[in-house]
């Protein structure tokens, strides 16, 4: 079994996240939800969301489908790393995103969501597809939609072509050699604590040399941004003319004017580079001409994160084989 499903950028003024479609329960009920490889929740917005933090999404009702079925006494509670969360109960029903289904896949039913969510009304939830380690159902943690679709799919693996404010794609089961260039290149995996953690050869800021030093960070397709060591990230920022470290917009903003360098990042002998158009993020604030940067520090997150604005300058292997490696290629 295989399938393909879009990953469509919400708000593609600025890709601040992708959702894709899926469809839970009989008659199936169609939802928007964030595939994020750097959590290992299934949490929908439902019939159970207290009415106020629910503004425009769709939501799953359980009690409207006829294979739904309580998973009792259990419970569930999430907090992201920018302080969004939510919690609440646990169904089992049947889950299919782009033709391929798990029948009594653990859908954790959201009863509170925090300010972020309800305020984002293309967001009707999350795909967790890191591993299922991370899951924090309790008493007895569930698996994620990768983990139980896997034993069905042609090869153990999914896909990310995330592109600049257009559609991409997420691909189950197979690789679609029509979507990279070159080779692809795979590099080891640390499944512990469960995010897909790889390190990275070193990098180059525009035409500048190469700098070999190993990065070790996660590859997270639900964060918008890349975080990366302060000394990479001042390298690069170095280069564009005004760009400051803003405590007041919380990172380094530059002239929307400027002409931004590339970023190359090494994955093993391979490499891939990120446009400098990817990392003009945003205007501060609409008609502004001040822009807050793509490439930012981790220096307060305790992890490296290669968001979206680095994916998306990539295709990428999430390969769940037995042991889990990750795949880079250009495109
Ligand atoms: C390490 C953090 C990265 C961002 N997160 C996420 N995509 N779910 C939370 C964990
Ligand atoms: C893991 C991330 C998902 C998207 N987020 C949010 N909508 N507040 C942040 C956490």
């Amino acid at each position: 079994e295989k399938g393909s499903a879009p990953a469509i950028p919400v708000d593609p003024r600025f890709d601040i996240a992708y959702v894709t479609p899926v469809t839970i329960g009989t008659p199936p009920q169609t939802l928007y939800l964030d595939f994020d490889t750097g959590s290992s929740d299934l949490w929908v917005f439902s019939s159970h969301t207290l009415a106020s933090q629910v503004r425009g999404q769709m939501i799953y009702s359980p009690e409207k489908s006829t294979t739904a079925k309580l998973l009792a006494g259990h419970t569930w509670s999430i907090r992201y790393g920018d302080g969004s969360g939510s919690l609440g109960n646990v169904y089992t029903d049947n889950f299919t995103v782009g033709g391929v289904t798990v029948t009594s896949q653990a859908v954790q039913t959201a009863q509170q969501v925090s300010t972020s969510f309800t305020s984002e009304s293309d967001i009707h939830g999350l795909v967790g597809l890191g591993f299922s380690t991370l899951n924090t159902v309790y008493p007895n943690g569930q698996l994620t939609f990768f983990d139980n679709a896997k034993s069905q799919l042609d090869s153990p693996v999914f896909t990310a072509d995330l592109k600049w404010k257009k559609e991409g794609t997420y691909d189950f089961g197979f690789i679609d050699e029509t979507k990279y260039t070159g080779e692809i290149t795979y590099l080891p995996v640390q499944t512990d604590p469960g995010y897909w953690t790889f390190t990275s050869s070193g990098y180059a800021v525009g035409d500048g040399s190469f700098n070999q030093v190993s990065i070790s960070g996660i590859a997270d397709t639900a964060t918008s941004l890349t975080y990366l060591p302060t000394a990479v990230v001042t390298s690069y920022w170095r280069q564009v003319e005004g760009a400051v470290n803003s405590q007041y917009y919380g990172g380094y903003v530059f002239p929307c004017s400027s002409k931004l360098p590339s970023f190359t990042f090494g994955v093993g002998s391979a490499n891939i580079t990120i446009p400098g158009s990817y990392i003009n993020y945003a205007q501060i604030t609409e008609g502004s001409p001040t822009c807050f940067g793509g490439l930012q520090s981790s220096s307060g997150l305790g992890i490296n994160i290669w968001g979206d604005v680095a994916l998306k300058a990539a295709f990428v292997v999430f390969n769940g084989g037995n042991p889990p490696t990750i795949g880079w290629a250009r495109k």
